[in-house]
């Protein structure tokens, strides 16, 4: 699995546990995975059709530093899945591991149609 970006946790980031609040992960990791699906089916114009079970595995806290790490799971026609595991930058603990991410490919009319993807040309 290939580490991409980082992001610093803000105050504004955390619940009233004064842990990273799980909603804000869960969009930013619809993001990050979004946009390297993207970089990999060489369109950007796809949706999220499906994710699978999620594990909050540990929690983050003000000032820590998290970073994604994405991989590509499954090709299909016009789907990729990709699996993302979020860890903290400083120790490599594991935060949230997310199996599945399903994401098609589609036209103008919002059908589902086929990716660019290759092996050869993963991004
Ligand atoms: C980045 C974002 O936040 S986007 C916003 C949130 N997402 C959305 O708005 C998407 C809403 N959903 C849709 O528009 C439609 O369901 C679509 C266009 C994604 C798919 O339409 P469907 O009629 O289900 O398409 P269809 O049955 O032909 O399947 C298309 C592909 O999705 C896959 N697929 C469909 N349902 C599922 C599912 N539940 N789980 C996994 N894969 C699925 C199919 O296997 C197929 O893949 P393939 O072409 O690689 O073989």
């Amino acid at each position: 699995m290939k580490y991409f970006s980082r992001r610093v946790i803000k105050p504004g980031d955390l619940n009233p546990a004064h842990r990273l609040f799980g909603g804000t992960l869960l969009a930013w990791i619809d993001e990050e995975a979004a946009i390297f699906a993207g970089c990999q089916m060489k369109s950007q114009h796809l949706v999220t059709k499906y994710i699978s079970e999620i594990n909050f595995l540990s929690s983050a806290r003000n000032g820590d530093v998290v970073e994604f790490g994405m991989e590509v799971a499954e090709v299909g026609t016009s789907s990729l899945t990709v699996k993302c595991v979020v860890r903290n930058k400083a120790t490599q603990t594991e935060i949230i591991q997310v199996d599945r991410i399903v994401f098609v490919s589609i036209d103008e009319a919002g059908r589902p149609t086929p990716h660019l993807y290759s092996a050869a040309n993963a991004a």
